[in-house]
């Protein structure tokens, strides 16, 4: 009888599916995938969605295979707290754990463990595996990960954590393929730039500093969430205007980013389409380019130099006047595109005679997630 792996990917904006074959001998294979995109962030309707979610992932499963040869589920966990670093079986004291860690991830972990609960209870017989996303980034140098607060409050449990590590390590297997080892072990900055955006140093295959931090909420400015600000903004609007914590916490998680600027939509493909008549969606769209130039600069001048920059997530693989808008001025520490391949989304879409090459690869946080339960399936059948 075959046997298939499921995997989900529950992003803030969407969530990606897809079953793969399980053979002990060989890597999984994908055989279908799919996805729910658009989905509306908000506390409110995060039950209700998920519930959805959950509805019609059943009905794409029965429409493709019997659910009974599905072996295990793997998800994509954002948060691990400061406990979870590799992928792991999900059992009732390690849900209870993570759903400890939701104020880490107000965003992703509540519909992530819905989704846990949803299968458990209709499918408890098989076993569902958590991946996590802060993995990649468990070995961030100190001085990356360090708060800049009191040691009595920092703790073990305050720090940078980082996130999008499943689509990282991704990554970086791929430029591996595509580009080589001497690429891959060399000065990369990866921007994973979806709903939720970041970017990541990495050298010599280890992720030296990234953009979110205790929670996905810092860092760039992304499709609702403020990224990072003054903190003394945060200490004015609760003793100025008078903002409740949750009113704050709606704020900076649900109604700030591309969302808060542009008043219309957290969704690049709108804000593209309107800015050339609506100065707030044009507003919007140049702040999250200016954000992810700067930090360009930043990482560049954090690893002493730059080889290669890679493009991937909704809007880094689809939107080329993102990307032009991120590497314009660039060309003096090496950044120069080539319009033509910029606009076709190609592999490589930086000038011949460009000293950093810049590539668009297309994320792929499944197959990270297949591969990690293929291995925690083998380990238990061996035993
Ligand atoms: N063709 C496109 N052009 C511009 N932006 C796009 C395009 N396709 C997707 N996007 C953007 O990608 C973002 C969603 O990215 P994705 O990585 O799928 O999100 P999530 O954070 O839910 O994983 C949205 O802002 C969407 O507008
Ligand atoms: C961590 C994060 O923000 O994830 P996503 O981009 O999938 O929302
Ligand atoms: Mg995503």
């Amino acid at each position: 009888m075959p046997e298939y792996l499921l995997t989900i990917n529950t992003g803030s904006s969407s969530v990606k599916f897809a079953v793969y074959s399980f053979e002990p001998d060989a890597p999984p294979a994908p055989c279908w995938q799919g996805s729910i995109d658009r989905l509306l962030p908000s506390p409110k309707n995060a039950g209700g969605t998920t519930k959805n979610v959950f509805e019609q992932l059943l009905e794409w499963i029965s429409a493709h295979l019997s659910i009974n040869d599905i072996v295990a589920v793997g998800h994509r966990m954002v948060h691990g707290g400061p406990r979870c670093h590799s992928a792991t079986w999900l059992d009732n004291e390690k849900l209870d754990y993570l759903t400890s860690c939701i104020p880490l991830a107000p965003n992703h972990l509540p519909s992530q463990l819905e989704l846990i609960w949803r299968f458990l209870e209709k499918l408890p017989d098989i076993p569902q595996a958590g991946c996590f996303d802060t993995a990649f980034h468990a070995g961030l140098p100190r001085v990356a990960s360090l708060l800049p607060i009191p040691r009595a409050i920092q703790g073990d449990q305050l720090r940078r954590y980082g996130f999008h590590g499943l689509s990282y390590a991704y990554l970086m297997e791929e430029l591996q393929l595509v580009a080589g080892t001497a690429a891959a072990n060399g000065k990369v900055i990866l921007a994973h730039l979806g709903n939720g955006a970041s970017m990541a140093a990495v050298r010599q295959g280890k992720s030296l500093d990234t953009s979110m931090s205790l929670t996905p909420a810092a860092g760039l400015v992304m499709g609702t969430r403020t990224g990072d600000v003054d903190p003394g903004l945060l200490l004015y609007l609760l003793r100025q205007r008078h903002m409740t914590v949750e009113q704050l916490d709606r704020m900076v998680t649900w109604e700030s980013g591309l969302l808060g600027v542009s008043e219309t939509s957290s969704d690049m493909r709108d804000l593209l389409k309107r800015r050339e008549t609506d100065v707030r969606a044009a507003e919007a769209v140049d702040l999250f380019c200016y954000q992810a130039r700067k930090l360009l600069g930043a990482y560049a001048a954090a690893m002493g130099g730059l080889d290669t920059v890679v493009f991937s997530g909704g809007i880094g693989e689809h939107a080329p006047e993102v990307r032009r808008l991120i590497c314009q001025q660039l060309e003096f520490f090496g950044i120069k595109l080539d319009n033509a391949k910029n606009l076709a989304n190609a592999g490589v879409i930086s000038a011949a005679d460009a000293k950093v090459k810049v590539r668009v690869i297309p994320t792929n946080e499944e197959i990270m997630i297949a591969r990690e339960v293929k291995q925690l399936l083998t380990a238990d059948r061996k035993n």
